[in-house]
């Protein structure tokens, strides 16, 4: 395995009584495409928050890039968190534009591409877009930033599932020889099963499965299949 960009062994976090992480380990190697899987409340966010300084565990210990996470370390990641909004009276153009003032290693011309490949209208206001056209500009506001590590929290949300499938295409396409390392958290696998080469199962708060995504099929069948068998009761619900 190369050097790991995410380490957690044991950890823990408890909001109140409720325990979001519990005994967590994982090991996500470098430059892969991770896909961190789980129903509602399994622990994802909490773990990417985590992961850019923003919640501490109560016990165990969390390295991101090598180190601990801190301010050193986020200056190399690119993070969608799962609540995000825009201001919107810009227009996609300003956002971008305060993107490259303000958010390092933002390339202005990988957001341009982008935008392009997905359809965004670099003159469209913000406030009046759908759902599912502002994930897409949240996205590439992530994407277009040359850093090591970017971190999606359920970024497709919104999103229909054809253009799903072109914007993850493009995903593949754009980060093949990026050598960056993604994490994208995901409860919904269905349209988004190509997308990843590595993959973390969660469930209440630990890992209950890791690695590569080949081996994963090969030893259960399709990822929707191994869904379906690891959370059958969350499945029904
Ligand atoms: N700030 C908070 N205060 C109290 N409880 C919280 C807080 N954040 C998360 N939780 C609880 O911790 C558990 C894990 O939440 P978390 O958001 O990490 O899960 P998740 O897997 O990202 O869920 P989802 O897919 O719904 O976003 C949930 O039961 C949630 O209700």
């Amino acid at each position: 395995m190369t050097a790991p960009i995410l380490r957690c062994e044991q950890v823990s976090k408890a909001y109140g009584k409720k325990q979001a992480l519990n005994g967590l380990n994982i090991t996500v190697p470098e430059g892969r495409i991770t896909g961190i899987l789980g129903p509602n409340g399994c622990g994802k966010s909490t773990l990417f928050r985590m992961l850019t300084g923003l919640v501490r565990p109560d016990r165990g210990t969390v390295e991101v890039l090598g180190s601990k996470p801190g301010w050193e370390t986020n200056r190399h990641i690119a993070y969608l968190p799962d609540r995000a909004r825009w201001y919107p009276n810009h227009t996609v153009r300003q956002a971008f534009e305060w993107g490259e003032s303000f958010l390092p290693r933002f390339s202005m011309e990988q957001a341009i591409r982008l935008a392009d490949y997905m359809d965004v209208e670099l003159d469209a206001r913000i406030g009046g877009m759908s759902k599912g056209q502002e994930a897409r500009v949240m996205l590439i506001q992530c994407l277009a930033r040359e850093v090591s590590l970017i971190i999606l929290d359920e970024p497709f949300t919104g999103i229909d599932v054809m253009s799903r499938e072109a914007i993850v295409a493009g995903i593949i396409d754009y980060l093949e020889d990026s050598g960056q390392s993604v994490l994208i958290s995901t409860h919904d696998i269905q349209e988004v099963e190509g997308l990843f080469d590595y993959t973390v199962m969660m469930k209440q708060g630990q890992a209950i499965w890791s690695g590569d995504t080949e081996s994963l099929r090969a030893e259960y069948g399709s990822l929707r299949d191994v869904f379906r068998k690891m959370y059958a009761k969350e499945w029904q619900r």
